[in-house]
């Protein structure tokens, strides 16, 4: 039974599925968001719960006795967001150490009200302000600040992957420079997106003979999930910049583990070939929605393939380590807007400096459901809508995303295909089984965003 308080008016919830042309929301009883809002976010909070409860003497011989202290005050206050969640209460304000505490409590402040709670409120929204809350636990405590809860599940996920790291590792050793292997190697990463924690790795294991790998060719089965492919508008947009003296790609990173390790692949090839002079990875500032990559997870990956006692990972890890040193690729500066609760769309307006940032670059790749569906304003657009349509504006370079599917929000589909996919299998929108590869130019001009009538600055939704 459902808490009273979703008995008031106004925007109650309704037994539903996700209308058209709306943004998701627990409002919509019969949508993934509600069943999200419901089940999943208290099992993620528990989780939280249960990694401090069993960390918690290793946590005592680090910081002393004190750690306790945190820890109570710690679980407690996920306790109470939990039961905020479960009343479908206000959203709070912040009011702790929270460096983005600024820009979040302007933006819930200026959120209407029947749009300012759990259920009702846009699901990016809740869901966002969830992630932000529970890292506000831990940076208002004394010794926790920079304990990342997650970090175990991150590990744990590479440290499972050892087979197909290996095969992978030895399929992708002097690929040659063509669109073929370009392609498949984006594929796999695409693939990656889908396993991202607590992955099956099985499908990237290697036959007995570790000589004669297919793995390239095993991803082609994955293909035929693949709904559009733009990959070769990808590479074209490479090959355009050939002969640059720099060509930066921005690479929106999403899950660690063994879905970092196919990132870094993908950006040793671009780095190898000449495809680009730098990659600059954009990571998370907080621990956000499980496993996103934060600075620490990147070290940590390529420090653990350093040290693998099989010579072709170990250099491989070298290499990567190699390549970060001499900055062909580094971590972007932190930015606090890809934790925020925002589209994409509202970048050039509320954080300028980033959007500046991103039109340095040739090309954005913008990894994972989470980042699709603030491409897309979280918003069930008509699944045959162009990909550059739902941009609403948000153009400060050529574009790419790479996600699976996760939650209804899909464009650019030919017509009749999301039709076919609800016959043959109903939960093709949210088992992650079906991918995009989406490509969009930019048409730069010249003006960075900096001046506000160049139509690219402009929000071309009424939404
Ligand atoms: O790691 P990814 O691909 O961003 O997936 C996480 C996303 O998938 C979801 O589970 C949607 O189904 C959301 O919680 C979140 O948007």
């Amino acid at each position: 039974m459902r808490p009273s308080v979703f008995s008031t008016t106004g925007t109650d919830l309704i037994d539903v599925v996700t209308p058209r042309h709306s943004l998701l929301s627990g409002r919509f009883k019969q949508s993934f968001a509600y069943i999200a809002l419901q089940a999943r976010m208290p099992g993620i909070m528990q989780q939280v719960i249960n990694t401090l409860r069993f960390r918690e003497y290793d946590l005592e011989d680090l910081y002393g006795e004190e750690v306790h202290k945190d820890v109570r005050m710690i679980i407690e206050s996920i306790e109470r967001l939990k039961g905020e969640l479960q009343r479908d209460r206000q959203f709070q304000l912040f009011h702790g150490n929270e460096p983005d505490k600024a820009e979040w409590n302007a933006f819930l402040s200026e959120l209407p009200r029947p749009k300012r709670s759990f259920f009702r409120a846009s699901w990016l929204h809740a869901e966002c302000y969830l992630y932000r809350r529970i890292s506000s636990f831990f940076e208002n405590s004394r010794h926790l600040q920079n304990f990342d809860y997650f970090a175990d599940l991150k590990k744990e996920d590479l440290q499972i992957s050892g087979r197909a790291i290996r095969c992978l590792t030895e399929a992708t050793r002097g690929l040659s420079k063509d669109f073929e292997s370009f392609s498949q190697l984006m594929r796999i990463n695409l693939w990656s997106n889908h396993y991202e924690i607590q992955l099956n790795a099985f499908i990237f294991d290697a036959p007995q003979d570790h000589k004669n790998i297919d793995v390239l060719a095993r991803v082609a089965d994955l293909d035929k999930r693949l709904l559009v492919d733009d990959s070769l508008l990808v590479w074209n947009c490479l090959m355009k910049a050939k002969g640059e003296k720099q060509i930066i790609v921005d690479y929106i990173c999403d899950n660690g583990g063994f879905e970092l390790f196919t990132d870094l692949l993908f950006i040793e090839y671009l780095i190898d070939h000449e495809l680009v002079t730098q990659v600059r990875m954009h990571v998370k500032a907080i621990p956000w929605y499980i496993s996103d990559v934060l600075r620490h997870d990147i070290e940590w990956t390529i420090k653990y393939l350093k040290d693998y006692n099989i010579e072709i990972i170990s250099t491989l890890g070298k290499k990567l380590e190699r390549l970060m040193s001499e900055k062909r690729i580094v971590i972007a500066p932190l930015s606090h807007f890809w934790t925020g609760p925002q589209s994409y769309f509202v970048m050039v307006d509320s954080n300028i400096e980033l959007y500046r940032f991103l039109t340095k670059a040739q090309l954005a790749i913008f990894k994972g459901d989470l980042n699709y569906r603030k491409l897309l304003g979280d918003y069930i657009w008509d699944s045959t809508e162009e990909f550059i349509t739902c941009l609403r504006g948000f153009r400060p370079t050529n574009i790419c995303a790479m996600r699976n599917v996760k939650c209804e929000v899909i464009c650019g589909l030919p017509e009749g295909c999301a039709d076919h996919l609800l016959k043959v299998d109903p939960t093709w929108m949210i088992s992650g089984s079906y991918g995009v590869i989406q490509y969009t130019d930019s048409l730069k001009c010249k003006c960075d965003g900096q001046d506000s009538a160049c139509s690219l600055t402009l929000k071309t939704s009424p939404l």
